[in-house]
């Protein structure tokens, strides 16, 4: 699964089927581990685990804070599956339709990004809501191709893809968790990255209602929802985009890794207790 033209059912098949003999477990649900935020892996018990590099068809993560492991194991007695390292559209690849052969009806994405929303600060979670998927409206889109019937339409619509049943479930746990107080709800803006935003370009976000904006999810959440998977995302934020020329602050990967670190502890509490509650049968799709 290199070049996403070669890529069909069978190559998908292919590494679902390695995956499903060398592991017992049998996940319903997938999470991806954004920046930083591969901890979450660490509350599965039992765990079956598989460096990219030994999965048949597995491209590797190459992006500091992605470990670039596949962990499977049990949660809350629900069977997960969770990616240590994701791959980015700039690093060319996509592989959720691998979770839907191995039978995941529900994704929770995670990720790191930068705030545009005024009234955000570092270290704030965001629920979120919607996305907007910049390379996707200029026609970079990972549903680009013949489309696979197998897997979903030609043309699947995209509102109402972030479910509102778990974002409420989100509110009501952070609330006992006491953190509501540093909880967001807003919209995910994705670009193409691998630069961050120039300030012209965070000041255009921001004037288009964008909340906060990373380089990954969209594409994800496009395949898992396109193939009828249930879909949850959460943004860290790591950074506050620079907006004005008079402010000198500046953004790093490394910067953005130390806030991940900070609040993933939080974010695990968080993922592990919404899991425990939600029902993973109740996605008919
Ligand atoms: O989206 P995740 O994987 O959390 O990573 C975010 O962090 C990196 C930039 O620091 C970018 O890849 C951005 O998308
Ligand atoms: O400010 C940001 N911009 C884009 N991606 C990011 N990922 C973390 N922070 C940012």
């Amino acid at each position: 699964i290199h070049s996403k033209d070669q890529i069909c059912h069978e190559d998908y098949q292919r590494t679902a089927d390695w995956l499903l003999s060398q592991t017992q477990h049998r996940p319903k649900v997938a999470i991806i581990c954004g920046s930083g935020l591969g901890m979450l892996a660490d509350a599965l018990k039992c765990q079956d685990l598989f460096k990219y590099s030994d999965i048949p068809g597995f491209p590797q993560s190459t992006v500091k804070g992605h470990a670039g492991r596949l962990v499977f194991g049990e949660l809350k007695g629900k069977t997960c599956v969770c990616m240590q390292g994701r791959f980015h559209m700039y690093e060319g690849h996509s592989l959720i339709r691998v979770f839907k052969l191995l039978g995941v009806e529900t994704l929770i994405v995670t990720n790191a990004a930068g705030s545009l929303a005024d009234s955000y600060s570092c270290g704030d979670i965001m629920i979120i809501r919607d996305h907007i998927n910049f390379p996707g409206l200029a026609g970079l889109n990972p549903l680009n191709g013949p489309n696979d019937d197998k897997f979903g339409p030609r043309f699947p619509p995209m509102s109402g893809v972030y479910d509102k049943n778990l974002r409420k479930m989100a509110f009501d746990i952070c609330k006992s968790m006491g953190v509501s107080q540093c909880v967001q709800e807003g919209v995910y803006c994705m670009v193409g990255g691998p630069n961050f935003e120039s300030i012209a370009e965070a000041r255009l976000l921001h004037r288009l209602g964008v909340d906060a904006v990373g380089m990954s999810t969209a594409p994800e959440v496009l395949v898992a929802s396109h193939c009828g998977m249930r879909v949850f995302g959460l943004s860290l934020i790591t950074n506050k985009v620079v907006k004005s020329y008079e402010d000198n602050a500046s953004v790093s990967h490394e910067a953005v890794l130390e806030v991940s670190k900070m609040r993933s502890e939080t974010l695990q509490v968080l993922v592990t207790e919404l899991i425990s509650r939600m029902d993973i049968n109740n996605n008919t799709a």
